[in-house]
């Protein structure tokens, strides 16, 4: 299997480097000044006792590969840049080869289906940081993440397995799962934490809005019968393979992914899939999602307006989303 790493950033530019330093066959596609440093010096990816800096094979397009029927392409960019990603991939020929939608929220995997028919779920838990182009962090040791891998809309079949391996091989650890999206749904309740960290800080407490947030969420899963995974559960075996770490030596941790597009200056955030997907739920299903509705809309005016993370108090955005966002 040859992996199409598709938007090289925090996450795709983890996995890239594990893979290639592992021997697997990759190739990363990516924009902007990730490509270019990319292109000019390689990849480096620091994590607890490693720093190694990888060459690895980058185009700035899907139509600069010559596609093969063994690629299997993961998807890893955030959930806005998806449906052009998707379209890129279809011009670009690609047929049945495996996607895999290595992203936050439950929507991606839906948009992929609609054109394409092997598409596959995975819950990335993988604190990872795009620290300048051409640089990438992971806050976790032994391994650089967990990946939970399954076809969409369910079962495991060859591609999650082959792609397990490869990962394995890469030092992310691969859990198959035959309802991986019931994984997704329990990690999407943890991501409407994003947009508040985003607007308070990472550090702060999100207080009563997070939890009315994640009760929104759960109302919404049962109204839709929708099963999930509780996020909070400890599991001993799993916990072994990702223990976070604080600190790694002259590397700033910087937050999770939507602090992250805000300090990047990004003018869109992920938030539209995270709590807006609550929203989209919601109100398919006559369940009032407030909350989460106030919070799509906050996220979106977050990046238009430019702001860093932690513009805001506690205070004051409880009034925001009680206002309506
Ligand atoms: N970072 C983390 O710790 C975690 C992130 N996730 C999830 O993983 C996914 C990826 O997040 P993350 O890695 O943080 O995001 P990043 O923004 O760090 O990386 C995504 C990269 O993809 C690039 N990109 C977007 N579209 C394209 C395209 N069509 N062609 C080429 N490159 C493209 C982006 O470019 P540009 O910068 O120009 O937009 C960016 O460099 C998200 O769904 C996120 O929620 C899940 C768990 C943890
Ligand atoms: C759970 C968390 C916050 C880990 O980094 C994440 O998924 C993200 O950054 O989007």
């Amino acid at each position: 299997m040859r992996v199409i790493v598709h938007g090289v950033g925090a996450i795709g530019g983890t996995v890239a480097a594990g893979l290639h330093r592992a021997g697997v066959e990759v190739v990363g596609i990516a924009r902007g000044g990730m490509l270019a440093a990319m292109r000019e010096r390689g990849l480096r990816l620091r994590a607890p006792g490693l720093d190694v800096t990888v060459p690895v094979p980058v185009v700035a397009h899907p139509s600069e590969i010559a596609w093969r029927a063994d690629d299997a392409v993961l998807l890893c960019m955030k959930g806005q840049d998806t449906a052009a990603a998707l379209e890129d991939l279809r011009a670009a020929g690609l047929a049945d080869q495996p996607i895999f939608c290595a992203q936050n929220g439950v929507a991606n995997e839906r948009a992929a289906l609609r054109i394409f028919p092997n598409v596959h779920g995975v819950t990335v838990m993988m604190p990872a940081v795009y620290l300048v182009p051409g640089e990438v962090a992971v806050f976790t040791e032994p391994k650089l993440g967990i990946f939970d891998i399954g076809r969409f809309p369910g079962g495991v079949d060859d591609d999650d397995r082959r792609m397990a391996a490869a990962l394995e091989a890469g030092g992310v650890a691969a859990v198959l799962r035959e309802d991986v999206m019931a994984s997704k749904r329990g990690k999407l309740l943890l991501n409407l934490n994003n947009v508040l960290k985003a607007a308070l800080g990472p550090d702060a407490d999100t207080g009563d809005l997070g939890r009315a947030a994640r009760a929104e969420a759960e109302a919404v899963y049962r109204a839709a019968g929708l099963s999930w995974d509780d996020p909070n559960r400890r599991d001993p075996a799993r916990d072994a393979l990702i223990r976070p770490v604080d600190d790694l030596p002259g590397v700033p941790r910087a937050g999770g992914s939507t602090v992250q597009s805000l300090l990047r200056g990004a003018d869109r955030v992920e938030t539209d899939y995270l709590n807006g997907e609550i929203a989209l739920l919601g109100r398919l299903h006559g369940v009032p999602v407030p909350v989460n509705a106030a919070l799509a809309r906050i996220g979106a005016r977050l990046a238009r307006e430019g702001r860093k993370p932690g513009s805001t108090t506690l205070a004051a955005l409880t009034e925001a989303v009680a206002a309506g966002g």
